[in-house]
């Protein structure tokens, strides 16, 4: 743990329903610009609580940007810039688990990659060296540890493990790729896991994910998927997101950062 003069603010990225943060009480905006190029939003700065938060909404505000065309080595970049060392990912989800079905939260323990052609890494260009950077547990254990602590004590619909699937998008999957996924062992379907998971962590962020599910994945239940299921999911479902943010923002912010 840190100490409070000591404390950098956490980062924020919202996702689909999470354009902007009800509750952030809101100090300052920067439009930060980086050598990857521009990130998708201005960051937001506030507080929540006492805590310091950089809030970034990840598809841009309003939201605009596709999941495949996020610039997330900028958006990791501008956070890391702004002195955020932990950062939480907020993520619209597809439930593929049974257990796992529209307004249930989840804090991943896992991720596969199924995306391709994003800018996934800055290892790139004229190096001096080759990095490999260890990936065995994508998420923050101290920082999981805490935001299942404060959705466990909200009695939320809530699941602490689960495998999140990254696919390329911005179409939704087909029930046969679903399977698939299931085989794979994945619980839940999202686009922007990944590359934003790693590029943290190849910065030596500590990164966490916090799920909402909006709709059942393709081919787990007897109707396509619409937007207006999705919608209709989201208000109730962040709501329960926003309040285990708010509870969990001054641990996070106490955690020491990993790479000091
Ligand atoms: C049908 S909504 C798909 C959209 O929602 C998720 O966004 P985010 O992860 O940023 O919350 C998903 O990844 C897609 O981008
Ligand atoms: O079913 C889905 N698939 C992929 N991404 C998603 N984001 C929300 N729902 C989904």
């Amino acid at each position: 743990m840190s100490s409070e003069s000591e404390r950098g603010p956490v980062g924020i990225i919202g996702g689909t329903g999470l354009t902007t943060l009800a509750g952030l009480k809101i100090t300052g905006e920067e439009a930060r610009s980086t050598s990857w190029g521009e990130p998708s939003a201005p960051l937001v700065q506030g507080r929540l609580g006492h805590q310091s938060v950089v809030f970034l909404s990840r598809h841009g505000n309003p939201h605009r940007i596709q999941p495949h065309q996020v610039n997330y080595r900028a958006n990791i970049q501008a956070l890391y810039d702004a002195g955020v060392r932990t950062v939480v990912g907020v993520n619209a989800v597809g439930g593929i688990h049974p257990d796992m079905g529209p307004a249930h939260i989840v804090v991943p323990d896992q991720i596969i990659d199924y995306t391709w052609g994003r800018g996934s890494t800055f290892f790139e260009g004229d190096l001096e060296e080759t990095t490999h950077i260890d990936f065995t547990w994508p998420y923050d254990a101290d920082a999981r540890a805490i935001l299942i602590a404060a959705a466990t004590a909200r009695g939320l619909p809530f699941s602490d493990f689960g495998v999140y699937a990254a696919t390329q998008g911005p179409r939704l999957e087909t029930a046969a790729e679903i399977r698939r996924l299931e085989r794979d062992g994945c619980d839940l379907v999202g686009m922007t896991g990944m590359p934003e998971a790693v590029l943290a962590a190849e910065l030596g962020m500590r990164y966490v994910c916090l799920a909402l599910v909006v709709n059942w994945a393709a081919g787990k239940s007897d109707h396509i998927i619409t937007m207006e299921e999705i919608e209709a999911a989201i208000e109730p479902g962040m709501s329960g997101v926003k309040g285990i943010l708010e509870a969990s923002m001054a641990e996070l912010g106490a955690l020491t950062p990993k790479s000091s």
